[in-house]
């Protein structure tokens, strides 16, 4: 499946973009139950191009720029995972003053409408939006047969313990369960960033690690996970990773990934990886000393290689 086309501005659309149907959302981590919105909105109108409304920023880090960073997926990795959801369009509309103050109506009306010509609409029932989130599915509903766009309301997807929500996913990344997380994203959380300078003491014991700056991203739960990381050309390839602050060499104000990839010896700096979390191992910890931690970091290597396979 080819990657989607991504569109930022509502006023600049190009008309060969125009006319689809659209699933409507925040969307972030893009789970299962945003993949049966998108299918909803495929169903109702196969012949019609099928699209994806968001916003970027997402409007929490909008209007709570103090808030710890939240995010199960940044674009790109947003786009690419909905495009493997079946989109050929992803909208994502910058969030800023101009959208926080416009109307529901007005948002219906000038974007989805006039700007988009979306022919079909879909999205959760807790769907809200406009100005202080003014608008909610059942004003949807009218100004959508207002104007003769069809609409969906897609309810909840659950499994045994409830709700597929993000807030669920977010809190099982922090509670240390990124297996289960990965079940409710159908794949697994991601962080992805370009590899930066630490202290070049990784290589002196036989582990170097490439760091990579957490930015946006949710924070999961701090230690040892095992790891694939994606390359820019492609290659996957497994490794270990410590999420966190390491308290043994001083502590670092923010957390931050260093990921050992098993069997490779390149120079990775400036280069955006994809490091997939696959399976948490043990929580970050303050060792006696250096060499406690390079035995332990040595155990949790034959770990992640077993668990992994490789
Ligand atoms: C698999 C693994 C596990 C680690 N676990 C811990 C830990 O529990 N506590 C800690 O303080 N640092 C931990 N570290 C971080 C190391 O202190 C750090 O990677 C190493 O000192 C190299 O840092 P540098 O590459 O920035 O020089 C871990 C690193 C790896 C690769
Ligand atoms: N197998 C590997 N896994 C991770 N990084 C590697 C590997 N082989 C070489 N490197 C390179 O080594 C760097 C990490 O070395 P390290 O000594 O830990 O220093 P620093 O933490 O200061 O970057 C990575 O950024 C990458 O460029």
């Amino acid at each position: 499946m080819s990657a989607p086309v991504i569109v930022t501005d509502w006023r600049a659309v190009p008309p060969a973009l125009r006319g689809g149907t659209l699933a409507l959302g925040n969307l972030d981590g893009v789970h299962l139950g945003h993949a049966a919105v998108l299918a909803a909105a495929h169903q109702a109108r196969p012949d019609l191009a099928l699209g994806a409304l968001t916003f970027e920023p997402h409007p929490r880090e909008h209007f709570r720029p103090d808030d710890p960073p939240f995010r199960l997926t940044l674009l790109p990795a947003k786009a690419a995972a909905l495009g493997a959801a079946g989109a050929r369009v992803v909208v994502a509309l910058p969030f800023g003053p101009e959208l926080a103050a416009m109307s529901a109506r007005d948002f219906v009306a000038q974007v989805l409408h006039q700007a988009l010509d979306a022919k079909h609409l879909a999205c959760g029932p807790d769907f809200a939006f406009g100005h202080r989130r003014g608008g909610d599915v059942g004003f949807l509903r009218q100004i959508a047969e207002e104007l003769g766009i069809g609409l969906s309301i897609v309810p909840h997807v659950a499994d045994g313990e409830g709700t597929i929500s993000s807030t669920r996913i977010r809190r099982l990344l922090q509670d240390g369960y990124p297996e289960r997380a990965a079940a409710l994203l159908g794949r697994p959380f991601s962080i992805v960033g370009p590899v930066t300078h630490g202290d070049a003491r990784g290589r002196t014991i036989g582990f170097p690690t490439a760091n990579i700056p957490l930015g946006r991203h949710l924070e999961p739960a701090r230690g040892v996970y095992a790891v694939r990381a994606t390359l820019p050309d492609g290659r996957v390839v497994p490794g270990v990773a410590n999420l966190g602050r390491r308290p043994t060499l001083g502590g670092d104000p923010v957390s931050r990934l260093e990921a050992h990839l098993f069997d490779l010896a390149e120079d990775l700096y400036g280069q955006e990886l994809r490091v997939a979390l696959t399976a948490f191992i043990r929580e970050e910890r303050k060792f006696p000393d250096f060499p406690a931690l390079v035995a332990q970091i040595r155990a949790d290597a034959a770990t992640a290689r077993k668990l992994l396979g490789a």
